[in-house]
C-alpha cells in the first residue's frame, strides 16, 4: 500500500518505431520486483495490438489508441492515471507500486513527461521516475540522423538501452555509441542482451534509491563529479562566477543544438532567487529547456536541500528534502539539457541571481525590473 505522501514511480519506456520496446518490456515484465506495475501502452492507429503482444495481467494493463500520447491522447493519459489511482485507493483494483508508459515510436516524450508533471491531481500521486530510450544498434544511427523525434528520445532520457546489439557490426556499434554519448552524456548505456536489461531496476532512475528509499543524489545526477573526473579536459572555470562553475558537453557538431551542462555552486543561495532564476528560465524559454534536474543548498536552511526537476516549461512541485542524504557532496548542483539554448545565457543568467554578474551583463536588480531584456543575450 502507498503511504501517506509518497508517490507512484511512473517511468516512460521510449525509442523509435520497431527499437525493441514492447520486446524490452515484455522481458523485465517478468521480474518479481515489477509485479505490481500497471503499463500503459500508447499504439499509433486505428487499431490497437500491443496490448496483445504485452503479457501482463488483465486489469492493470491500459492501452490508449488511436492518437500520440504527446499529443491527442494527452488528455487521455492525464485521465487513465486518475482512475488508476481511483481504482487502487477505493479497493478496485490491486496497489501499484509503479507504471511504465510505453509511448509510440514517433512520440516526442516531454509532453508525456509534462503530463505527470504538470497536473496538480496528477502530480500529488505520482512522480516521474524517469525515461528509458530504446536504441536499434543496427537502425539507430541512420534514424538519429534523419529524426527529430529520435534524437530528442535520446536527448532527454536517464538510461539508454541498445536493443539488437548482436545483429550489429562492431564499428557501426562504435559510432553509435559515440553519438549517444555526444547527445546525452548522462544517461547510462545499457547493453539490452545483458542481465541487467532484464531487470525492472532499469525502469528506476528516479531521486530515491529503489531499494533503500533514501534519496541518492549522485545517481540522480548520474554522479556529475565522476562525470567530470572522465571528461575533465572540457571544463573550465568560468571566470565571472567565483564559487560557481560550469560543466558541459559539446554535442552541437551535428547541428540540433542539444547542449548538456552543468552548474555547480558552492555557497547556499537565496531562495527567492532560485525562484527567480527558475521562473524566468522556464516562462521564456520553456520550450528549449528538454530538461533540468536540481538539488539546491538554500540560505534560509542549507540543511535541507531542495530538489527540482523540470521537463520544459512545467516542474514537479519542488520538494524539501528533510536532510543531505548521507555522504552527499553539499553542494547545489543542477544538470540541464537544452536545444537551442545557449549554456553562457543560462550561466548569465545564474551568475546574475546568484550577485555574480559579468560586468557586461545585468545583475539581479536589472533583470527584477525587466525579466525578459537581457543585454546582449537575444535568442
Ligand atoms: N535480434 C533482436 N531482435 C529484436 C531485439 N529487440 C527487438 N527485436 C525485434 O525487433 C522487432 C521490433 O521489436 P518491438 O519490441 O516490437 O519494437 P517496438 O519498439 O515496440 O516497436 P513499435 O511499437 O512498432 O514502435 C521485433 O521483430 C523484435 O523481435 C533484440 O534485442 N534483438
Amino acid at each position: 500500500m502507498q503511504a501517506p505522501g509518497e508517490r507512484i514511480p511512473v517511468s516512460i519506456l521510449t525509442g523509435f518505431l520497431g527499437a525493441g520496446k514492447s520486446t524490452l518490456l515484455n522481458r523485465i515484465l517478468r521480474d518479481p520486483d515489477l509485479s505490481d506495475t500497471a503499463v500503459i501502452i500508447n499504439e499509433f492507429g486505428e487499431v490497437g495490438i500491443d496490448n496483445l503482444l504485452v503479457e501482463t495481467s488483465g486489469d492493470s494493463l491500459v492501452e490508449l489508441s488511436n492518437g500520440c500520447l504527446c499529443c491527442t491522447v494527452r488528455g487521455e493519459l492525464i485521465d487513465t492515471l486518475a482512475t488508476l489511482m481511483d481504482g487502487v485507493q477505493t479497493g478496485r483494483l490491486k496497489p501499484i507500486r509503479r507504471v511504465v508508459i510505453e509511448t509510440t515510436g514517433l512520440a516526442d516524450p516531454a509532453p508525456v513527461m509534462q503530463s505527470v508533471m504538470g497536473n496538480p491531481v496528477i502530480a500529488q500521486n505520482f512522480e516521474l521516475d524517469g525515461v528509458v530510450t530504446v536504441v536499434d544498434a543496427v537502425h539507430g544511427l541512420s534514424t538519429l540522423e534523419r529524426h527529430g523525434e529520435a534524437v530528442k528520445q535520446v536527448a532527454v532520457a536517464d538510461r539508454l538501452v541498445l536493443s539488437k546489439i548482436s545483429l550489429a557490426d562492431p564499428q557501426q556499434l562504435a559510432a553509435l555509441k559515440s553519438r549517444l554519448q555526444e547527445l546525452n552524456p548522462r544517461a547510462s548505456m545499457v547493453d539490452g542482451d545483458s542481465a541487467e536489461a532484464g531487470t525492472g531496476s532499469i525502469m528506476a532512475n528516479g531521486l530515491y534509491d529503489p531499494g533503500s528509499k533514501i534519496a541518492d543524489v549522485d545517481r540522480w545526477l548520474r554522479d556529475e563529479l565522476a562525470l567530470d573526473a572522465a571528461t575533465s579536459h572540457e571544463h573550465h572555470r568560468h571566470d565571472h562566477a567565483q564559487h560557481g562553475h560550469h560543466h558541459h558537453h559539446d554535442v552541437n557538431r551535428h547541428g540540433e543544438d542539444i547542449r548538456s551542462f552543468s552548474i555547480i555552486h558552492d555557497t547556499p543561495i537565496d531562495p527567492m532567487a532560485v525562484n527567480m532564476f527558475v521562473d524566468l528560465l522556464r516562462s521564456a524559454h520553456g520550450e528549449k529547456l528538454l530538461r533540468m534536474k536540481a538539488i539546491v543548498a538554500l540560505s534560509d536552511n542549507p540543511e535541507r536541500p531542495l530538489v527540482l526537476h523540470g521537463v520544459q516549461s512545467i516542474f514537479h512541485p519542488p520538494q524539501r528534502l528533510p536532510h543531505w542524504p548521507e555522504g552527499s557532496d553539499r553542494r547545489t548542483r543542477m544538470v540541464l539539457i537544452t536545444q537551442g539554448l545557449p549554456e553562457a545565457f543560462v550561466l548569465d543568467l545564474f551568475a546574475a541571481f546568484t550577485g555574480q554578474p559579468r560586468i557586461d551583463r545585468p545583475d539581479r536588480a536589472a533583470l527584477e525590473d525587466n525579466p525578459l531584456a537581457v543585454p546582449g543575450l537575444r535568442m
